[in-house]
């Protein structure tokens, strides 16, 4: 641990020795805890960032609409209107992939879940299923069932091991979370948890925030931390140790998400992608999702918070928007790539900068809840290494059957508790329907066979299906024989 002097000394040539003002103020343990904290930071780094801050507040970047260009439509593969067979060979070759142990999945699960309101993971989440299952539980039984349909179709017995990134919030309740609920059933070794980093929050002027007398600001570095956390964590090695080549990256709170997805990583694989990404058309200009398209012909995204609202509302002859790819947080990586990304270019990513209310104490000590924007974090976005890509590849689905993330508290019209909840029931209506099941309603009436139960649509009965029964449910080009179990509602 660091000692007071070296850390009087570093913050000192940081410019950033305001942070030790209250020392002499602070207890026995504060001190110690403080010190510990302060050990954590990469106070060589600590001047840049804060410059760097300083600088993107005073100079915000550019917006890069003038440059942004469609990805053309002919160059993104589909789910949707995709032919039969393509579909089942890609379903295929990925199926292959993951009995042969070559696929791992890793979860962005480091967020705070601010919006939603909650102070637990939003893995934890329960969104009021019949089955009362929570994110976490969900995704787990998907990895089980989707090992079960490789072992089946390859005779094999593999592993899809499960990366899950978390933060300083997440990381301690979600082990707990697992430990208790016996890993879901999964070997508790193919469960790799490991935090990313977190850094401080700075004024406006580039002083680092105290939230307390001894205490930093800090916030995780977003989930383009991912690449950092893998290096720090040792995980690229544990992913060679496994044999593990493709990785499908994910966000916690995605309901529909398809772990491992077999025809997503066929599709890619096939193509010899490096790296991919999952895009569902975007249902309005405003639609909060980043965009996958072309700046000076490179793919990359553009987040819902960095696009012009005018080139967001763009539309093409048919009525259709320009800018319409939207990015579902459903990425492929292989291991060279990501290696690649560690060893050279993890450095170059673009520094996103938001401006928050941050609290902090004031000179003398007082805390205080500012009003309006008074910090900087300083983010990095998952997918901005796809510019270091040497063969991207996008990848459109279909939104009821893969997109509807949890993000908004009850209440709020779009992406919360119900809404996610109603379109996993409405997409497991639509399985039991396929497969000639009846659905009955509260009394036990039959309701009237309907096809055309789509996302928005609230569930015309509580049907579940417990993904250990089904993964992709009926009419899935790449498992039938999975197809044909899906009507045992649970
Ligand atoms: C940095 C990042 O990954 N942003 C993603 C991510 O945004 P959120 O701010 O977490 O909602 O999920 C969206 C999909 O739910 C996606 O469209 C967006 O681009």
């Amino acid at each position: 641990m660091l000692s007071f002097e070296g850390a009087k000394r570093s913050l000192e040539s940081a410019g950033q020795a305001h942070v030790l003002q209250f020392w002499p103020e602070l207890g026995e343990g504060e001190r110690r805890a403080f010190l510990q904290e302060l050990s954590q930071l990469d106070l060589k780094g600590l001047r840049d960032h804060c410059e760097g801050a300083a600088r993107a507040a005073a100079f915000p970047p550019c917006s890069l609409d003038e440059h942004v260009e469609p990805v053309p439509a002919e160059s993104i593969g589909s789910a949707r209107t995709g032919d039969e067979d393509s579909l089942a060979a890609w379903g295929n070759e990925g199926l292959l992939q993951i009995s042969e142990n070559r696929v791992g999945v890793l979860l962005l699960a480091g967020g705070q879940g601010t919006r939603l309101g909650v102070q637990y993971p939003k893995g934890m989440y329960d969104v009021g299923l019949p089955s009362g299952k929570t994110l976490y539980q969900m995704q787990a039984e998907r990895i089980h069932k989707i090992q079960q349909l490789a072992d089946r179709k390859f005779e094999s017995a593999c592993t899809v091991p499960w990366y899950i990134m978390t933060s300083e919030f997440t990381l301690a309740p979600t082990e707990k979370f697992f430990k208790e609920n016996n890993y879901f059933g999964l070997q508790p070794s193919d469960i790799v948890m490991f935090e990313q980093r977190m850094i401080p929050a700075v004024t406006f002027d580039g002083k680092v925030i105290l939230q307390g007398k001894g205490k930093i600001a800090m916030a995780p570095d977003g989930n383009g931390g991912l690449y950092q956390a893998l290096v720090d964590n040792k995980v690229l090695e544990d992913m060679k140790k496994r044999g593990v080549e493709y990785l499908h990256v994910y966000c916690v709170d995605n309901i529909l998400v398809k772990m491992a997805d077999p025809v997503f990583i066929g599709f890619c694989v096939s193509k010899g992608a490096d790296c991919g990404a999952k895009v569902v058309a975007k249902v309005h200009p405003a639609e909060p999702v980043g965009v996958v398209c072309r700046v000076q012909g490179v793919s990359q995204v553009v987040e819902y918070s960095e696009i012009q609202p005018e080139t967001a509302a763009l539309r093409g002859p048919g009525g259709e928007l320009v800018y319409s790819a939207g990015n579902i947080c459903n990425h492929f990586f292989t291991r060279s790539f990501l290696q690649d990304v560690a060893e050279v270019y993890k450095g170059q990513l673009k520094q996103h900068v938001a401006f928050k209310k941050v609290p902090f104490v004031d000179t003398c000590g007082n805390p205080v809840k500012p009003s309006k924007p008074n910090g900087i974090k300083m983010e990095k976005f998952v997918f901005d290494v796809f510019p270091f890509s040497r063969n991207f590849v996008a990848f459109e689905v279909v939104r009821e059957d893969e997109f509807s993330p949890l993000k908004n508290a009850d209440g709020a019209a779009v992406d919360s508790p119900t809404t996610a909840r109603n379109s996993l029931l409405a997409q497991h209506c639509r399985w039991a329907t396929a497969a000639k099941a009846t659905l009955l309603d509260e009394r036990g009436n039959r309701l009237p066979p309907s096809d055309s139960v789509s996302a928005g649509d609230n569930p015309p009965a509580q049907c579940e299906i417990s993904p250990l029964v089904s993964y992709f449910g009926a009419g899935a080009a790449a498992q039938r024989e999975d197809a044909d179990n899906s009507s045992h509602p649970r």
